[in-house]
């Protein structure tokens, strides 16, 4: 974005308030202006240590941090069709927003963001409220909202798209998102992983339909890009992980939405996070197999801070700026950037990111975390400069102060030490000598990245990316400058107990208590007890805390009780020292499981199925989530699906899984990558928590007919097999005009003649078995056909033929690919359909669908889009056993009500606070 002295505008309507109709948009915009923008430390501590040089330069900083943020998002990279959408935009209401005026004023309409690589991201100055409110901008309301519940569009604050683009993700890499909630990046990060993935596969699967056709002459094509390991497919995956249980289900909305088999959710304490075990290597015969864990090739610790970046869309801010807020967090960013570095590969990249200006939350971490780490031999800061051109910065600070909770402001720990010698100060309590810059540490902490306000008119934000050089052992906090305390008798038993790793695998420690953060809850707090054990005492509730509040008793988590109770019985006898070494052990445990009580079990689950590591009961309320369980390779299901789709025999029939605790496919099966299978297999029962995975692929149907499958491919997870699929499933689409007339009309008869009204695809259509087929849009150069290729599944029943989409993605691809704003017409609405078909304006998304007399015999659509995983493996399916369109209308509108809450849900997640103590109203994302 171009440095903007002023709002455009909407910025000039600030002092209009009381404008006559008494309009929202008013309203809502004095309400953000209103707000005090002062707070006399937040500008003193900025000013003083001149982040900004003083003069012109200086008032535009502040300037800009009083101003509103403009809103931003970004099209979806690895989607073709997100690219086509994004055409739409520039094609289409790009020109209409400029020719809008309201209140005799030009609407600036969305402009690309200069720095982000191949004009995927916009901003806009105009005001979310406007384009909700001001009916000229309806239709590109709807069209943000639509796309964005596909994938298609992510709305994600500018800053906050720079991490994922320094990290430098490819398709083969493990990354980890350690404190991933709502999901911004994560959605960034897996868009990364499938880079290049719809062309690696398309080449993939025509080399091996060529190659079945004539395997003498099928030409290689496969030859660039990195990974055809798997047919194209991308083989990396993300870990997305937060502490607080309620974020990461916010986190699981926004990273589903692009359907990838790539991604695990879990939900841990980032500061120790549990390391992940791998199905060990094979080994010759009588050789003990070596227990091998995950490491990762990059991750992204962008950590919770004390957000004063953020005042734009959170004006609070300025009310609530304290200095204690950044000084509390200061240990917990160092652990979980320390736990980072640990589970990195040698070679690998972290990056650190807060949307905080101040240095204790930024350089005193880094510069932390690198001395608990061994230096700069083995982690370095990348010099980044050369990346993301357009992008103005500063650089990170080589010198700071330090500001204590009454807002003195200190140069250096012997200051602080001076003081305290004199007398007892309260205020320094949380001042340690790990944040001050040592001088003579010549850390090159110039490569940090500051991006201020009013460089690009966003928010503020600091990156900084740190490369492994080599195997690390982390220093225990006791050792480094970090904290002030001594050495501990137990940590220097476990430096030298402790194995090295090599070759990306972590010996695995024995005991639990290896590993346990020290608690200080049962260390005699006296009024002789150092500063660093109360310091680390209040660390250890700032994770509670500072983590959303799920700390280890918060999460109700059996495994944390134990893992206190181990602690404590090792600290009875540690004494004193013992405190302050939370994080210090490379490889931490699962967190152990507490035994499922009798009484747990629920009624509809036995005890086998909690035996077979099943998740019906609820551990003191612990969230419940079902198992993960695969299917084998032979099961008979499976069976079924690969000989109705033909599905190639190439296509991976190992990867399958379903929600319940018994392994039984019931209402939907799952599809991830191989890597994601190895990981929830090997690490089940161990405590690990994943709350989600996997696309759905198959959805159980209630269908009669004797030869059709009774699983239907679900549209999340089409893109992925249908390469693979058999020709007599798949009906080609070539013309423009034959995908209008199925998005528009639902239900078009196929019986009789009136096949033939469905123009280039009704013989296909009138022949083709009954059940779940695929339409396939192939894009040419004729004028009626289409730029982009598209695949959707489609239902033949006895007498027509139907699209399965809901009818707002009917209505979006619509709007996307013709500019049509037609209303639906359905055809399964006209009892003995002898009236003509219902415009989709007169059938009501709520009520009860009509009878209809003539039943297509073929078909229940039961469960569409179900979201509800297989809580109960023994439930009869369906409930019917006799399909009619009636029951398709149900799953209709079912689709519909799920559609709403897609946008109702994706609302809440545009809404959510990244940081701490952020309003709703707070986000200002369109
Ligand atoms: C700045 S936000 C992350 C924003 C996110 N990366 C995004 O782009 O949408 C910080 C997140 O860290 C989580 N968090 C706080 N303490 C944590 C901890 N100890 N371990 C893991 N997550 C933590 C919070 O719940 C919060 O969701």
């Amino acid at each position: 974005m171009p440095q903007r002295k002023g709002r455009g505008n909407w910025g000039k309507n600030k002092g209009k308030s009381g404008r006559g109709g008494g309009n929202n948009w008013s309203t809502e915009r004095k309400s953000y202006a209103e707000v005090p923008k002062v707070n006399e430390q937040f500008e003193r501590l900025y000013n003083d240590m001149s982040i900004v040089p003083e003069g012109e330069e200086r008032e535009q900083f502040w300037a800009a941090l009083r101003r509103e943020l403009p809103n931003s998002f970004r099209f979806c990279g690895s989607k073709g069709h997100a690219l086509a959408v994004q055409k739409n935009l520039d094609e289409h209401f790009i020109p209409q927003i400029k020719s809008m005026k309201f209140d005799d004023q030009t609407v600036e309409p969305p402009m690309p963001i200069t720095w982000y690589p191949n004009q995927l991201a916009y901003y806009m100055t105009t005001p979310k409220n406007v384009i909700r409110k001001f009916p000229p901008f309806a239709a590109f309301q709807k069209f943000l909202v639509s796309e964005t519940a596909v994938g298609n569009i992510s709305r994600q604050e500018a800053v906050s798209m720079i991490p994922p683009l320094l990290l430098d993700v490819q398709s083969h890499h493990t990354v980890l998102d350690l404190c991933a909630a709502p999901g911004s990046k994560s959605a960034q990060l897996v868009e990364m992983l499938h880079a290049g993935e719809e062309s690696r596969i398309r080449k993939a699967t025509k080399q091996h339909q060529d190659a079945q056709a004539d395997p003498a002459g099928a030409a290689d094509e496969t030859v660039e890009g990195n990974d055809w390991s798997d047919d194209g497919r991308a083989t990396g995956l993300l870990v997305a992980n937060d502490v607080n249980y309620q974020r990461a289900q916010m986190l699981v909305h926004q990273v589903k939405r692009l359907n990838s088999p790539n991604l695990i959710v879990t939900n841990h304490d980032a500061t120790m996070f549990p390391s992940i075990e791998l199905p060990a290597d094979p080994v010759p015969a009588g050789t003990k197999k070596q227990g091998k864990w995950l490491k990762f090739d990059r991750i992204l610790a962008d950590v919770p801070c004390s957000g004063d970046g953020t005042c734009r869309k959170n004006p609070n801010i300025w009310k609530d700026w304290i200095p204690g807020n950044g000084l509390g967090l200061y240990i917990t960013q160092v652990r979980i950037l320390v736990r980072a570095l640990q589970m990195l590969k040698v070679g690998g990249r972290v990056v650190y990111s807060t949307c905080s200006m101040n240095p204790v939350e930024n350089e005193a971490v880094i510069s932390s975390a690198i001395d608990r780490c061994g230096g700069i031999e083995k982690v370095n800061i990348v010099d980044v400069s050369d990346q993301l051109p357009e992008l103005k910065r500063y650089a990170g600070l080589k010198q700071w102060k330090i500001m204590d909770k009454e807002g003195r402001l200190w140069n250096s720990w012997e200051e602080v030490e001076d003081a305290k010698s004199k007398k007892f100060e309260a205020s320094l309590e949380r001042v340690v000598p790990g944040m001050f810059a040592t001088a003579g540490h010549d850390l090159p902490l110039d490569r940090c990245v500051r991006v201020y306000p009013h460089q690009q008119d966003t928010g503020g934000f600091f990156i900084t990316v740190l490369e492994k050089k080599s195997e690390i052992r982390a220093k225990p906090e006791t050792e480094t400058k970090a904290t002030n305390n001594t050495p501990s008798v137990v940590s220097i038993a476990k430096e030298i107990v402790a194995k090295p790793e090599s070759d990306g695998v972590i010996p695995k420690l024995e005991t639990i208590e290896d590993y346990a953060p020290r608690s200080t809850d049962h260390t005699v707090e006296t009024g002789t007890a150092s500063a660093a054990q109360r310091q680390n005492k209040e660390a250890i509730a700032d994770i509670d805390t500072a983590s959303n509040k799920r700390g280890l008793e918060d999460v109700g988590d059996s495994a944390a009780q134990d893992i206190k109770r181990a602690r404590t019985e090792k600290d009875e006898g540690a004494g004193p020292g013992a405190v302050g070494e939370v994080g210090q052990m490379e490889h931490w445990p699962m967190p152990p499981s507490a035994p499922l009580r009798h009484d747990e079990v629920t009624p509809d689950e036995p005890a086998a199925a909690a035996a077979a590591g099943g998740s019906r009961g609820r551990r003191n309320n612990q969230p419940h989530e079902e198992a993960f369980k695969y299917l084998t390779p032979d099961h008979e299901e499976l069976d079924g699906i690969f000989d109705f789709y033909q599905l190639s025999s190439r296509f991976p029939r190992d990867r399958f899984m379903v929600r319940n605790a018994l392994g039984n496919p019931v209402k939907a099966i799952y599809y991830t990558t191989a890597l994601a299978k190895d990981i929830l297999t090997k690490n089940e029962g161990r405590g690990m928590k994943f709350v989600h995975s996997g696309v759905k692929m198959f959805v159980k149907q209630d269908a009669q007919g004797q030869d059709i499958c009774r699983w239907r491919l679900q549209s999340e997870g089409l893109p992925i097999v249908e390469g693979w699929a058999g020709e007599n499933r798949i009906i080609r689409c070539y013309k423009q005009q034959t995908l209008r007339k199925l998005l528009i009309e639902m239900f078009p008869r196929v019986s009789g003649e009136h096949w033939k009204e469905l123009g280039e695809i009704g013989e296909k259509a009138k022949d083709i078995g009954m059940g779940c087929c695929i339409l396939r849009v192939e894009p040419s150069d004729q004028e009626d056909g289409f730029k982009e290729r598209l695949t959707l599944p489609l239902w033949r029943s006895i007498s027509s033929l139907n699209l399965m989409l809901p009818k707002e993605e009917r209505r979006a691809m619509l709007l996307r690919l013709f500019k049509d704003e037609s209303p639906l017409i359905d055809h399964s609405q006209q009892p003995n359909r002898k009236n003509g078909p219902a415009a989709d304006s007169t059938v009501s998304a709520t009520s009860a669908p009509e009878t209809v007399n003539d039943s297509d015999g073929g078909v229940a659509l039961n469960d569409v889009d179900d979201d509800m995983e297989d809580a109960d493996a023994t439930a009869p399916v369906g409930a019917s056993g006799v399909g009619t369109e009636e029951d398709a209308m149900a799953t209709e509108d079912a689709l519909r009500a799920k559609q709403q809450e897609i946008v109702d849900v994706d609302q809440a997640v545009a809404a959510a606070p990244e940081r701490e103590g952020e309003t709703d109203e707070a986000n200002t994302t369109v």
